[in-house]
């Protein structure tokens, strides 16, 4: 049986628009769906197994990319949205009634990803978003209840569709975390 990831990716990924500036995110619900207006391209996208990120239904991974808070816009039903764990570092806004997350927002200045937002970017029906790059929190699957013999096929599966698994974030972005603390402790 093929491994599928998620539905973005599964139907074969579309490279980046030249010039891309965005799109509107939609809920799933069928009527009054909440609408999120993001004006710009999307960067380090990725899927995601973590517990905490919306997944499609079925889908074993969710794919999640960061963009300017600035660029993020509720445009319509705004009072459906709910924070869903205010503890959280990232403050997702989920819709109340489909459980889509529309946008999840860094609210501590001090951390490292403070003046991004994190979005799924295939709630929008624009084509031209950069497409996941890597493959984050692939171990975390399990704890969603993934069969723990299965995890050398889907890393294998990752790695061959060009998206490296990590267990946490990518190196890239391990870097900017470390240096933000480094830079917090005064040792760089
Ligand atoms: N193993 C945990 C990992 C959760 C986790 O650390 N998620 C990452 C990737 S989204 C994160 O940065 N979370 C911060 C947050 O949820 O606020 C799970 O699956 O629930
Ligand atoms: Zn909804
Ligand atoms: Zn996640």
């Amino acid at each position: 049986m093929s491994t599928t990831i998620h539905p973005s990716v599964d139907k074969g990924m579309t490279p980046a628009a030249d010039n891309f500036s965005g799109g509107t995110l939609r809920c799933k619900c069928s009527s009054d769906p909440v609408e999120v207006s993001v004006s710009s391209q999307c960067a380090h996208n990725h899927v995601c197994g973590c517990t905490k990120c919306w997944k499609p239904d079925g889908a074993l991974f969710a794919q999640i990319a960061v963009v300017p808070s600035d660029s993020v816009k509720v445009t319509k039903n705004e009072d459906k949205l709910k924070v869903v764990d205010s503890s959280a570092a990232i403050q997702r806004h989920a819709c109340s009634e489909c459980g889509v997350h529309m946008y999840g927002r860094i609210e501590n200045k001090d951390h490292p990803f403070f003046g991004l937002d994190f979005v799924h970017t295939e709630l929008s029906d624009e084509s031209g978003w950069e497409p996941p790059q890597f493959a984050a929190f692939v171990s975390s699957i399990i704890e969603a209840g993934a069969d723990p013999d299965k995890m050398g096929e889907v890393r294998r599966h990752l790695h061959d569709t060009g998206l490296e698994p990590y267990d946490c974030l990518s190196p890239t972005l391990m870097d900017v975390i470390a240096t933000h603390t480094a830079k917090q402790k005064g040792v760089l």
